[in-house]
């Protein structure tokens, strides 16, 4: 792809995406530049990548076709207020951020310019992010394809509806960090009962990648999924029963419930 890519900010996510980026060859390594106040996680991306990495943000502005803002949230203010009479003019603004509108982004430029909000997540680093995605009224279906090719490059991509955005954390962009937990508690369990540690983790990690893709490639329901994995009288039934006793689903629903919430107060306060 023949478009200067730019991230300002160069943490978990910044490098996840680099990474996944480079990885896939989609773009090479010298349209690529990300700034950072610190140089720590700039020379990882210089000397794993080979990208372009300097601490100054206009820098990066001035180089890029497309470019990320790879910050906190309440970062995002002071970065557009730096960067706006600096950017290309044509340039495609790409959010990353839990929290931030599409109308809010708008507002801290003062004009209109090409905004997509996505939704990543740290995966990215090995190919397997999944990132919803949505456009401003100025970007062309022409364009936001390129954004979703740049996304899978390094995942699978929604689009998704922007009102539908703050409930994006919950199921995918945050998710990751359950799903540790459940691996971590899996191997913990294997542990109680004399498996290896080691072990334990290849066990418990093995098994959520392969349910997981049964899901995405066998089309099945999940529970037809779990149903042929319960042998009547059997060992997975008496889990399951004790899951359930524990609300398993509930908490997870009520989990995501919170991460929402957090989103959509996200939302109300940087507007
Ligand atoms: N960590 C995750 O799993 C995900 C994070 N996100 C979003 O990605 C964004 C970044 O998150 P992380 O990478 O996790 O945070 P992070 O804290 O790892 O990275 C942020 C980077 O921004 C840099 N920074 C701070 N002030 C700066 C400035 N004035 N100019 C340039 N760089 C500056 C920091 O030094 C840091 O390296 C957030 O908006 C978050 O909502 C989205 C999806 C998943
Ligand atoms: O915790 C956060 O706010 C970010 C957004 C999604 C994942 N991490």
């Amino acid at each position: 792809m023949d478009k200067n890519i730019g991230f300002i900010g160069c943490g978990n996510m910044a490098k996840a995406i680099i990474g996944g980026i480079v990885n896939s060859k989609l773009v090479s390594p010298e349209n690529i530049m990300a700034s950072n106040p610190s140089n720590k996680s700039l020379d990882f991306v210089r000397d794993k990548y080979e990208v372009r990495t300097t601490n100054n943000n206009l820098e990066v502005a001035d180089f890029s076709d497309i470019l990320f803002l790879a910050v906190k949230p309440n970062k995002y203010k002071e970065i557009i207020c730096q960067i706006k009479n600096s950017v290309k003019k044509d340039v495609i603004i790409v959010s990353i951020a839990a929290g931030i509108t599409i109308e809010t982004m708008e507002s801290y430029f003062e004009r209109d310019i090409k905004i997509v909000r996505t939704m990543p997540n740290t995966p990215a680093l090995v190919g397997e992010a999944m990132s919803a995605i949505c456009g401003n009224y100025i970007v062309s279906s022409e364009e936001l394809a390129t954004i979703v090719k740049i996304f899978e490059s390094f995942g699978k991509t929604e689009i998704i509806e922007e009102r539908l955005m703050d409930a994006i954390p919950s199921i995918s962009g945050s998710s990751p960090a359950y799903v540790y937990m459940f691996i971590e508690a899996l191997a913990d369990g294997g542990v109680l009962r004399g498996i290896p540690r080691e072990k334990a983790y290849k066990l418990a990690a093995q098994a959520v990648l392969g349910a997981a893709k049964m899901v995405l490639e066998t089309g099945k329901h999940p529970g037809e999924l779990k149903d042929s994995v319960c042998s009547p009288g059997g060992t997975t039934i008496e889990a399951i029963y004790t899951l359930e006793k524990n609300n398993f689903r509930g908490t997870i629903i009520s989990a995501m419930e919170s991460c929402t919430e957090k989103a959509i107060k996200m939302s109300n306060s940087n507007k």
